[in-house]
């Protein structure tokens, strides 16, 4: 019997690109006995043809989309360019005439994937984005399916590889975060502008992505709170060591009676707990479900041929579906239409670090602020004297965001307030 071939177009030949084409050549011999069918790549779109001249073949390469759309036997578009435009027009072109689609791009599915994913099952396709979130680590799929019994009511996680790296390398190896960055970026990390790594947009949009699919209903990029780490200081790092945390950018997301809650911000977490132990560019995505309890997946978030895994993981289920006739089963699962809350309605425990006049009266003085606006301290710290002012480090218990910035704003129009140098969320911190 003739042997079944599926065939792809690339749109992208960058890290993951790269990555896709070389794990689909690792595995060519493999496939007929894994998906039913030999997987082909037919096409690769790019910009600039003369730079990927040495490694695909002329007749493969083209830098015109009628190349592909325009194909008839190509059976899968593997979206991996990035970016909103063209990527969304490309990928709505290829679901109108019956094509599936792959992709990676978290920016485009962050805020248009309830749009694509109907469009998809109006065509009985499959649009898969497993990439899109933590890179290799399946998560997308676990939420769909394996976890689909659950009620979920809450999501953290480490959710971008650039920035983990980056407090690692600040943390453990005293890197400035320039240079960490930079090496970031060398090793295919970081995002074409690393802004959204690094101001917490990339993990916004993979949070919002997940949030959409555990909590039933549309999260899209700008309904979550983001706040990146370019304030962290070596010297925050020092004292969270000091207090037994680390600092990690987490996106947190909660499915509570009053709204959904989605924000990303760097966390100062317990060394003991095992988000402080997931280093370098290694992610991990925390989830809590009323019938699994808590489940934790692990890996790498980013880079070529971990996020290819990805990516060649949902074109062999496609072509498994396409074995089975079966493509488009699994589409939008946004059923509900919850709220989602501001900032200034969720809760936290912060820690702030400030210089005050050293002078009898001040902390008093500070302490009677934080009470009014119902924020209890639970840790205070005075380590250091700094041109005759004291630098003061607190940390409060649990108390709600817009009354917590309330205190701060009233507390340093103070004139014995000379300045407010860092605050960072807490995230439990042992029974203190
Ligand atoms: N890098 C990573 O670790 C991860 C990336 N992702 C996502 O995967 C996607 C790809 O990322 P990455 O591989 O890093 O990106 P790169 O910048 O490395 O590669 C982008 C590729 O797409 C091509 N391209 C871009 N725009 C167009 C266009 N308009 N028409 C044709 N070709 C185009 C580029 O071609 P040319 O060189 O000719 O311009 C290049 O080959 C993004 O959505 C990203 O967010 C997801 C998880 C991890
Ligand atoms: N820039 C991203 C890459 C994958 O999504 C990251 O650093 O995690
Ligand atoms: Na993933």
């Amino acid at each position: 019997m003739e042997q079944a071939v599926r065939k792809i177009a690339l749109l992208g030949m960058g890290t993951v690109g790269g990555g896709v084409y070389e794990i689909i050549e690792r595995q060519k011999e493999e496939m007929p006995f894994k998906i039913g069918a030999a997987l082909e790549v037919v096409k690769v779109l790019v910009r600039n043809k003369a730079k990927y001249a040495d490694r695909i073949p002329a007749e493969k390469l083209t830098d015109v989309w009628e190349d592909v759309i325009g194909d008839d036997s190509i059976d899968i578009v593997v979206e991996v360019m990035g970016g909103i435009e063209p990527a969304r027009t490309y990928i709505k072109a290829a679901l109108e005439k019956g094509k599936h689609v792959v992709t990676a791009n978290k920016d485009l599915m962050a805020m248009h994937g309830h749009e694509l994913l109907e469009l998809a099952g109006e065509h009985h396709c499959d649009l898969l984005f497993e990439a899109a979130v933590a890179g290799g680590i399946p998560i997308i799929r676990p939420l769909k399916q394996c976890l689909a019994g659950n009620n979920i009511t809450e999501i953290m996680g480490i959710i971008n590889g650039t920035t983990n790296f980056i407090l690692t390398k600040m943390k453990e190896d005293g890197m400035d975060f320039g240079e960490a960055l930079q090496l970031a970026t060398d090793l295919g990390y970081a995002e074409a502008d690393p802004t959204a790594d690094i101001e917490g947009y990339d993990a916004g949009r993979k949070l919002a992505i997940m949030a959409s699919i555990a909590f039933h209903t549309s999260v899209t990029f700008d309904d979550v709170f983001t706040e990146g780490i370019t304030k962290i200081t070596a010297k925050d790092m020092r004292y969270a060591k000091e207090m037994g945390c680390s600092i990690k950018l987490l996106g947190i997301a909660k499915n509570t009676e009053t709204g959904i809650e989605v924000k990303v911000h760097p966390t100062m977490i317990p060394e003991n707990h095992p988000l402080a132990a997931v280093n370098d560019s290694f992610n991990a995505v925390f989830v809590h479900g009323d019938a699994v309890d808590d489940a934790m997946f692990y890996g790498r978030g980013a880079g070529a041929l971990p996020t290819g895994s990805a990516v060649v993981g949902d074109i062999m289920d496609v072509a498994r579906n396409m074995l089975f006739h079966c493509n488009g089963r699994i589409g939008c699962s946004c059923y509900k239409n919850l709220p989602i809350k501001q900032i200034g309605d969720t809760t936290s425990r912060y820690y702030i670090r400030m210089r005050l006049e050293d002078r009898a009266g001040t902390l008093a003085a500070m302490a009677g602020v934080f009470a009014e606006n119902d924020a209890s301290i639970a840790i205070l710290l005075q380590k250091e004297t700094i041109e005759n002012d004291a630098e003061i480090v607190v940390v409060t218990h649990e108390v709600a965001e817009k009354k917590f910035m309330d205190a701060i704003k009233k507390f340093s129009s103070m004139e014995m307030v000379k300045e407010i140098s860092s605050i960072i969320r807490v995230y439990a911190l042992g029974n203190v």
